[in-house]
């Protein structure tokens, strides 16, 4: 049996501003390990909405989410922070990085705060996740000094460092050119074929999309293909 990573049964998502306006309507599908997962649609149609839910950031709606095939739904935020950093690996698509540090710290971080290494252990892992991402030679600089797709770079690995079930993106390439997108993309599917490594993006790249591994296609907060 394949393992389900992620799950969502029935969500449904209203604003209420001040009428009500549902902008996600009976959300369900399943995404299970190793897959590469591409999210599209127009603009408005409620992607960012849903990832914000996924990621267990918004637990204001109807329906259940389940990770590891544990329902998200109902358990307090307290207990979802320690499950995001745990069990989740964020790429935006600005890169938030600390500028004043230095890349390998910006890499340490959310591996110090989750506590389940030593500080020495989390400096080893961030510079092989470095490694992998061929920048281990920028370690030591501080963030600010690097290129965008470096950033974006250093974003990944620090996305990895607590090897997540499943890595989300939002528009991770949305800030990038040409090249660093297609870098960014290439990186993506190694995870994804060599490291086995689940990836849920959300995109407006449409050549993106379609080269991953499936693409879910949204319309007015429905989803219409997956
Ligand atoms: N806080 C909010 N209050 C009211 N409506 C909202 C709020 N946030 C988003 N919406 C509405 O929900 C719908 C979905 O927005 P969302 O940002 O999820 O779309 P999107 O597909 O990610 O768009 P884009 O591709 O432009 O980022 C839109 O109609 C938006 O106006």
């Amino acid at each position: 049996m394949q393992d389900t990573i992620l799950e969502a049964r029935h969500i449904v998502k209203e604003f209420h501003d001040p009428v009500t306006v549902q902008v996600l309507t009976d959300i369900t599908f399943k995404i299970t390990k190793g897959e590469f997962v591409s999210v599209i649609g127009k603009s408005g149609c409620g992607k960012s909405t849903l990832l914000y839910i996924l990621s267990t950031m918004d637990t204001d709606y109807k329906g259940e989410l389940l990770i590891d095939q544990e329902l998200m739904t109902g358990r307090s935020d307290v207990e979802l922070a320690r499950i995001r950093n745990e069990k989740i690996g964020f790429v935006f698509q600005f890169h938030y990085l600390l500028n004043e540090f230095s890349v390998i710290r910006n890499v340490m971080l959310p591996g110090l705060k989750l506590g389940r290494y030593s500080e020495q252990e989390v400096e080893h892992r961030a510079l092989e996740k470095l490694k992998m991402l061929g920048i281990d030679h920028l370690a030591t600089k501080e963030a600010y000094r690097i290129s965008g797709g470096e950033k974006q770079r250093v974003a990944i690995a620090r996305a990895l460092i607590n090897d997540p079930h499943i890595v989300m993106g939002d528009e991770p390439t949305g800030n990038l050119d040409t090249k660093n997108s297609e870098m960014v993309f290439e990186i993506f599917h190694e995870l994804a074929d060599v490291h086995n490594q689940t990836l849920l993006i959300v995109t407006h790249d449409q050549g993106f999309a379609e080269r991953s591994g499936r693409i879910i296609e949204m319309e007015d907060g429905r989803i219409i293909r997956h």
